[in-house]
């Protein structure tokens, strides 16, 4: 193994053409480690990077009647996870993240712990089900008995008491939607929460968030290493939307697909029984369109599901209008779902249909009319408690988090990747957003599940594809260490690339 440079960013996408312009401060901080066949290990900080004199301790799992009948329970100080799954014979090994997981040794004792969790940006099902498992697993786990909760997001750390947290007062959250500890999205003053931090003798911090949320996390956790202060910072994804970068699936996304389709369901009986009736559902997705698209995906009954990422027009041939008209004259009714993004050009041409509720719109626009019923389950979708699945992903979530913040390593986020959790380094999460490539497989199932048009021109496809093709050549032959090592940060077949 060996120590790499940092690595130049790729000017593949426009945020790392900026970065270039204006280098990012991560360039010079990050932890590569380079292998045989191009394998690069992207590690996370660890609290002997600064505090290279700290003790360690025997795990107290090792103790636990529970865990200690499992065979190989602690996790090898060298396994990694590997970003790219899918090879050919003769690949680079390409970037892997280190596993998460119980080490042998932990770097903090069980009555030295003081925990705070805070959650931060919007609400998701399973933020409550994540707070329970830190605590529970904190103590169950590893006997710690001081854990706090931060009420109202950022701000908390610097103008709210704590809440104390045990097993017992959170036994019962996990069956309710939103936060138990509030949440918001201002107020990110890095100097005081720090101060916070330090007047309270936090030692471990469990922030649960998006990606500006990650972003606040990576500014603390560089704020803490510039104090030297022993507490590890843990980053736990959050996003309904599914778009972080890198990981398999965000917790409550699931659960979000799941409610979207009694919204669908009652849209596509609405219109089913109205003479040319339409039943419009908006679903959530400013900026991406994945709750959009595997909503459709999953229900079957959508006629035309429209995302940020897919322009389309409403008039003229192969027009939106054109396409509903078709549709409605065949069987009779439709079942359109728009993510809350799509078509901002048309918005910004004050064409919006979808927002309107104005049927006069549609019946001059087509030629015959219509029953227009508009479903708007936004906030229904995330407010409510997370599903099975989702519980017993966030479950695994906490434990990883709490595993590696026990372990000592700091300036992370814990997430799956490619079905394995691992520690990411802050930058990777936060550098770029998912999006739905139309040009992938993914989408061109939700055509043929709907039937509707693509909405572009053989040209503009063709131009998408080489964009994509661009794209992905700059990341295959970004060279680390000399070796062709590096793959897309998308290509880790994340939210539908398969
Ligand atoms: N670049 C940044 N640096 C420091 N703090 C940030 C940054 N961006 C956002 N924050 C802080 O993170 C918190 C949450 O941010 P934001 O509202 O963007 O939600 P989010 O974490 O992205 O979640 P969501 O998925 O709901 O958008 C806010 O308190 C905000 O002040
Ligand atoms: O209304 P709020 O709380 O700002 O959150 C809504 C937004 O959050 C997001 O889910 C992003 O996290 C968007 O898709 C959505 O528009
Ligand atoms: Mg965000």
């Amino acid at each position: 193994m060996k120590l790499l440079e940092p690595r130049k960013e790729p000017l593949a996408s426009s945020a790392a053409a900026a970065a270039a312009k204006a280098p990012c401060k991560w360039a010079m901080k990050k932890k590569l480690v380079g292998g045989d066949a191009g394998y690069v290990l992207e590690d996370v900080p660890h609290l002997t990077d600064y505090m290279p004199e700290l003790p360690t301790y025997p795990n107290p799992l090792q103790d636990n009647p529970a865990y200690s009948v499992v065979k190989q329970y602690f996790v090898n100080t060298d396994d990694t996870v590997t970003q790219k799954i899918v090879v050919r014979k003769n690949s680079a090994r390409g970037t892997h993240f280190r596993r998460a997981g119980p080490r042998q040794r932990v770097y903090f004792q069980p009555d030295e712990v003081n925990a705070a969790i805070v959650t931060c940006g919007g609400l998701c099902p399973g933020l409550n089900t994540v707070i329970r498992e830190l605590v529970c697993g904190l103590y169950d786990m590893y006997g710690v008995t001081s854990v706090v909760g931060i009420e109202g997001g950022y701000k908390g750390f610097y103008s709210r008491n704590t809440v104390t947290l045990t097993p017992k007062s959170v036994n019962d959250i996990h069956k309710r939607g939103g936060t138990i500890l509030g949440t918001s999205r201002g107020g990110h003053d890095t100097a005081k929460i720090v101060d916070s931090l330090q007047d309270r003798g936090i030692n471990q911090v469990y922030i649960i968030g998006g990606d500006g949320t990650q972003q606040g996390a990576s500014v603390i956790y560089e704020e803490v290493r510039r104090r030297g202060l022993k507490c590890a910072v843990v980053g736990v994804p959050k996003t309904i939307d599914n778009d972080i970068a890198v990981i398999d699936k965000s917790f409550g996304f699931d659960t979000a697909v799941e409610e979207a389709q009694r919204a669908i369901n009652a849209a596509h009986v609405e219109a089913e029984s109205a003479e040319n009736g339409i039943g419009v559902v908006k679903l959530m997705g400013r900026n991406s369109g994945f709750i959009a698209m595997y909503a459709t995906l999953a229900s079957r009954d959508v006629d035309c599901c429209l995302i940020p990422e897919s322009p389309f027009y409403l008039e003229g041939k192969g027009g939106l209008l054109e396409f509903v008209e078709k549709r409605l004259k065949d069987s009779g009714h439709m079942v359109i779902v728009v993510a809350e993004g799509a078509g901002q050009d048309l918005i910004a041409q004050s064409m919006n249909f979808v927002d309107t509720q104005d049927q006069d719109h549609f019946k001059k626009k087509t030629n015959f009319p219509i029953t227009l019923k508009y479903i708007d389950p936004t906030y229904m979708i995330r407010a409510v408690r997370s599903n099975a699945s989702d519980n017993v992903y966030c479950t695994l979530l906490a434990h990883s988090a709490l595993h590696g913040a026990m372990a000592g390593y700091s300036g992370f986020t814990v997430a799956p990747v490619n079905g394995r959790h691992a520690y990411i380094p802050f930058y990777r999460i936060t550098e770029k957003q998912n999006k739905v490539v139309i040009t992938d497989r993914m989408w061109a199932r939700v055509l043929c599940s709907t039937n509707q048009p693509c909405f572009l021109s053989h040209e503009d496809v063709e131009n998408m594809k080489h964009d994509d093709d661009e794209r992905h050549h700059l990341h295959n032959t970004q060279l680390l260490d000399g070796s062709p090592a590096k793959c897309s940060p998308n290509c880790n077949g994340s939210a539908g690339a398969e």
